[in-house]
């Protein structure tokens, strides 16, 4: 494919954490090219995203503009795809007029990812806006895209680690097996805006949001089983590290579960099944999924370690769109190292 012959793209939020990861791997991706990049604060003067991220100087000195409505009919026109990295609410009055314009959109924010219009208003506090078809929720691995989908709901960071682990062996679980997440993720999981109790020097190993966080009916959904769901923050940057524990059926041995492990994901180049646990360091800066898991007794547990703003989001999304254009699923995801 020559450059002529890329898919041309668009990020929205690109001044945060996830645009800006998404920017980079777009601006080198070999199938897309990365051609406008949106960011709310953006002036009228051109400015570089290396004005915001002095690490990109010399390696993309892609423009940020501010996005005005006026500028979707030129956008249709030269773009078909588009990643969102926007705040929930900002996604979800988006995304609607930039499929009426013919643009396909991948959204990594929650607005479109819970299939229960009343499950969405509980856990963000505003209505889903109600689409013609239904959003697939593209946890990559388990998602066959067609490759006609308008709006594609990237998954939340924390359901990611938790799905990759569970999914595979759900079957083998007990009946009433109700999945324990307990995950810490570093500090850019709260995005880049200023906050005093997510700043690194503030923050000190600590839980929130217990079983009542936005990403457990998320889980939920994604696993098809109820899940109880502990997130912790802790005083790092970049990565996830969850820890998972479920009852599987009387009789299921580490074998079976090596073996549905490693059958689910055979042809899953971003998914690795580690023999000892796993550091974050081993997944920071790259769009990996490391899962290892020891079976006691009946208990089985997992270890998962992924990037928030890669596995967990941007590289996802990439993931998603090298499906959705029948391209390899690690194609421009490996060897980048990462913005943040
Ligand atoms: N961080 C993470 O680990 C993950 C994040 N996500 C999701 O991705 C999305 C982006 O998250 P993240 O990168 O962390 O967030 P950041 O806070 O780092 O960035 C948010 C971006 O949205 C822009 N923005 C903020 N408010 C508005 C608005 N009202 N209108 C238009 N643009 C706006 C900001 O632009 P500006 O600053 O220029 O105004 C910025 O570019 C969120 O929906 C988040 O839930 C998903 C998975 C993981
Ligand atoms: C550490 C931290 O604050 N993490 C965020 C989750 C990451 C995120 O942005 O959420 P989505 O995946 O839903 O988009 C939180 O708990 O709200």
């Amino acid at each position: 494919m020559s450059k002529q012959e890329t898919i041309q793209c668009a990020v929205f939020g690109a001044s945060g954490y996830s645009g800006a990861e998404l920017v980079w791997l777009l601006h080198n991706h070999p199938e897309f090219t990365l051609t406008h990049a949106f960011s709310s604060s953006a002036r009228e003067k051109a400015e570089p995203i290396s004005a915001l991220y002095p690490q990109l100087s010399g390696r993309c000195e892609q423009i940020l503009q501010p996005w005005h409505s006026d500028l979707l009919p030129q956008l249709a026109q030269q773009v078909r795809v588009v990643f969102l990295a926007l705040p929930h609410e900002t996604s979800a009055e988006l995304a609607p007029q930039l499929i009426a314009a013919g643009l396909v959109v991948f959204d990594l924010s929650g607005a479109f990812r819970l299939s229960d219009a009343h499950q969405h208003l509980q856990a963000y506090g505003f209505k889903q806006p109600k689409l013609e078809a239904a959003v697939p929720y593209g946890l990559a691995e388990f998602t066959q895209l067609r490759g006609d989908e308008p709006l594609i709901a990237v998954p939340g960071c924390y359901p990611t680690a938790a799905a990759l682990a569970l999914r595979p062996i759900s079957h083998l679980l007990t009946q009433y097996s109700v999945p324990i997440v307990n995950a810490v993720s570093g500090v850019t999981g709260a995005g880049r805006k200023a906050q005093l109790h997510t700043s690194c020097a503030e923050v000190s190993l600590q839980a929130y949001g217990i079983a009542s966080h936005r990403h457990q009916p998320e889980m939920a959904q994604s696993i098809g089983r109820e899940v109880l769901f502990v997130p912790h923050l802790g005083n790092f940057k970049r990565g996830i590290l969850a820890t998972i524990y479920a009852q599987v059926q009387a009789g299921i041995s580490t074998a079976t579960i090596a073996d549905s492990l490693a059958a689910c994901y055979a042809d899953q180049p971003l998914i690795r099944l580690v023999d000892t646990p796993p550091k974050l360091a081993q997944v920071v800066a790259t769009p990996y999924c490391d899962i290892y898991f020891k079976l006691h007794e009946q208990q089985l547990i997992f270890s998962v370690a992924i990037d928030n703003l890669l596995k967990g989001a941007a590289a996802q999304a990439v993931q998603l769109a090298n499906q959705y254009f029948r391209l390899p699923a690690s194609a421009g995801l490996l060897n980048l190292g990462a913005v943040v």
